[in-house]
């Protein structure tokens, strides 16, 4: 299903475990920050409303999308976070540098998936203009921010059931 048929915003607390025993991390690239800055404020209102303790959300910012491996990876080694959320928003540009760092943020979040036992939750937004990335950040379609937030919280959950 596209995002174009859903929003990103939709979701139902009442069937979704409380976040209050939880930790979350985000990390937050500076890179289109109009963008980024309206994802996080998405996914701390919906941890937050889903019972989240305000001091077991850990935010940090990294300068661009890239580093937000790097950030996450440190997230987790450091701060014995349950669920790490990653934000980003890449925006095509002339060249291939966009077809570069879009797919080495995938791998790269796709990797620390697969090397820890910390959930890495893929918020990033890459697309062809600025405007779908106003319509995915709190925009027509929703924020993707929100939605991040719930997934994180599925699999912090699911995290603690199968340790
Ligand atoms: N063009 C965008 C970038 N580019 C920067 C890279 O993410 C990285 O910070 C740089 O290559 C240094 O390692 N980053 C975004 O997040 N969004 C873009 O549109
Ligand atoms: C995704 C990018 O790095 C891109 O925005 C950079 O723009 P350009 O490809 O025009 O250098």
């Amino acid at each position: 299903m596209a995002t174009a048929n859903k929003n990103l915003s939709d979701y139902d607390k009442s069937r979704l475990p409380n976040a209050k025993d939880f930790r979350f991390g985000i990390v937050v690239s500076e890179w289109n920050d109009h963008i980024t800055n309206g994802l996080y404020q998405g996914a701390e209102a919906a941890l937050l409303d889903c019972g989240a303790l305000p001091e077991n959300i850990i935010k940090w910012d990294v300068p661009g999308s890239f580093e937000l491996i790097y950030g996450a990876q440190r997230m987790i080694v450091t701060q014995e976070v349950d669920v790490v959320i990653t934000i980003g928003c890449v925006i095509k540009g002339e060249t291939m540098h966009f077809e570069f760092v879009c797919e080495g943020v995938t791998q790269g979040i796709k990797d620390l998936n697969v090397q820890t036992d910390v959930p890495v939750i893929f918020c990033l937004l890459t697309d062809n203009n600025e405007q779908q990335s106003i319509e995915r950040s709190g925009g027509k379609h929703g924020n993707k921010g929100t939605e991040a937030a719930i997934s994180a919280l599925k699999m912090a959950d699911l995290r603690k059931r199968t340790a």
